[in-house]
């Protein structure tokens, strides 16, 4: 992994997909956030596409409203907007259809930049036929590189697929899988806390660790987004993906170097080593649930099946929690409850390392040891690391004993703009670093893990539990765990602490 910022060569970024959701909230707003630090080379250009008819000027007002609701007015500096705004063109292009394509190569070849990024921000099943047409328009050059969006695929066939037509047409070292939350600056963050720390490693299994908890909650429902969501579901969304590159980077063994086939090496391993879940386990170990009408942030909000384009009795999940076992000799018997879902009280990413107790209690009071040392890393929002550790509360007349953090604060420790995931990734891509994005085998592993799950939803023929609309999931999310004796760490007061 490169710490430094090296030198950004003159690139061409071409974004299919251009004037979606994505495009506008996050790839858009993050290559300006890159030129607005000066890390774009004056000659780049950033080419939207899309099948709708819209000239460079509308493309550019487009854009400049989306900067303008999404970056914000405190970051939008007028002399950088005017250059980022020059940069931007726009080709009307049709990815499964001859329009646009031969217009798309005459801007492209007119003034060849050294890197080509294609970054596909549409929906998967586009992927192949993108690339089929890269090749047979002739736009690869040496350095140019695809940048393929999550989900891959809907299923285990449908992702070996999209990897089949797109490898035949680039090399796997061109080929860019993203998925943000590796460029969120906590999930950096994990390989050096745990490789760069000697504290850790010692107790870093089942003999220091009881349990992990990973929890990626949102308050928003699924907006405009029904008719992708509708067929995508949680598992799909956030677990094949999201969660599991982040149960990848706790449970990993020491890469030897920051490689980036090093890194993804260790990361198959711990995919190869998840237990399967079983039809016959997925009552005990899954959980999935779709939110009814109820209240977010004192607001009332309506239940999933009366969202826009959500289809009539819809049975797709929207939240999910699991029990999920590492199956090696480093992580038998400690459990990773993992729980994702849309419309809860909080949006919090978390990963909860819980400790095991001290194997003996001497002290007189505080003797609910039941509550040992727990390291909580908060991916996002109020980015920390908080160690909870037992302490003496200071004072005469015996020893009383406090459950209290220590407290590495991102926002306090480290001032200035954390940058958003796709700024690092962006620029990663031309670079040509691919360590914090996804080989094709991970990818794949992940769905063939996912895969046995949804098909034993599907075969149970059971619907998703209910929760309320701003509520932590079904009751059986909590069961699940309480069954083990434990708890979520949501669940006790003061859990968030002025978050
Ligand atoms: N939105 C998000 O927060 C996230 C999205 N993603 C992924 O990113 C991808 C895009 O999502 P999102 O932006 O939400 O989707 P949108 O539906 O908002 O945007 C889709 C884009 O693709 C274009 N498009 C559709 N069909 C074609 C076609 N045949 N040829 C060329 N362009 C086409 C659309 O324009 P037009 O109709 O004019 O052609 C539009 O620009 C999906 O794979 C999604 O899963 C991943 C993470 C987060
Ligand atoms: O990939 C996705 O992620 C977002 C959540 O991302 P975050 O960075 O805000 O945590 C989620 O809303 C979306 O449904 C999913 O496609």
């Amino acid at each position: 992994m490169n710490f430094s910022q090296p030198i950004i060569e003159p690139f061409d970024y071409i974004v299919f997909g251009g004037t979606g959701d994505l495009a506008k909230r996050k790839l858009l707003p993050a290559l300006y956030h890159r030129d607005l630090d000066g890390q774009l080379p004056e000659t780049s250009r950033i080419i939207g596409s899309a099948r709708a008819e819209m000239t460079r000027k509308a493309f550019q007002t487009l854009v400049q409203k989306s900067l303008e609701e999404f970056v914000g007015p405190d970051a939008l500096d007028k002399t950088v907007l005017k250059r980022f705004l020059d940069r931007l063109y726009f080709i009307s292009c049709d990815a499964t259809a001859a329009r646009g394509w031969p217009d798309l190569a005459k801007l492209l070849n007119h003034e060849p930049r050294a890197i080509r990024v294609f970054y596909l921000a549409t929906s998967p099943e586009l992927y192949g036929t993108i690339a089929d047409n890269i090749h047979a328009h002739k736009l690869q050059t040496p350095e140019t590189r695809i940048v393929l969006e999550k989900p891959i695929g809907h299923d285990l066939a449908s992702a070996r697929e999209i990897n089949d037509r797109v490898g035949a047409v680039f090399e796997e070292r061109n080929i860019f899988r993203i998925d943000h939350y590796l460029g969120k600056e906590t999930v950096q963050n994990l390989l050096v806390l745990r490789f760069a720390n000697s504290l850790f490693e010692p107790v870093w299994n089942h003999n220091g660790i009881d349990h992990v908890q990973i929890t990626v909650s949102e308050t928003v429902g699924v907006e405009e987004r029904g008719g992708y969501y509708d067929h995508t579901g949680a598992m799909r969304d956030m677990i094949q993906n999201h969660l599991m590159q982040l149960l990848c980077l706790v449970a990993i063994e020491p890469p030897s170097t920051l490689d980036r086939e090093a890194v993804r090496d260790e990361k198959i391993k711990v995919l190869k080593s998840l237990a399967p879940i079983t039809q016959n386990e997925i009552s005990t170990k899954t959980v999935r649930g779709q939110y009814r009408a109820g209240a977010i942030n004192g607001g009332p909000v309506k239940a999933y099946a009366d969202e826009k384009d959500i289809v009539p009795g819809s049975t797709t999940e929207t939240f999910a929690a699991l029990k999920v076992e590492v199956k090696n000799w480093r992580w038998a018997g400690v459990p990773f409850y993992l729980r994702s879902g849309k419309r809860l009280p909080e949006k919090v990413s978390e990963i909860v390392i819980q400790f095991k107790p001290v194997p003996y209690w001497i002290f007189p009071t505080g003797s609910d040891h039941a509550q040992p040392n727990r390291l909580v890393i908060r991916v996002q929002p109020n980015e920390h690391i908080r160690l909870h550790l037992w302490t003496k509360e200071p004072g005469p007349g015996g020893l009383r004993l406090r459950n209290a953090p220590l407290n590495l604060s991102f926002a306090e420790t480290f001032k200035g703009h954390l940058p958003d995931a796709y700024e690092r990734l962006l620029m990663d891509v031309v670079r040509g670093n691919a360590t914090l994005f996804m080989r094709r085998d991970e990818v794949e592993a992940a769905w063939e893990w996912t895969e046995s799950i949804l098909d034993a939803w599907k075969n149970s023929g059971e619907r998703p539990k209910l929760y309320t609309a701003g509520t932590w999931g079904p009751s059986e999310a909590i069961a699940m765990i309480v069954r083990d004796n434990r708890t979520w760490f949501d669940e006790q007061a003061g859990d968030f602490p002025g978050d």
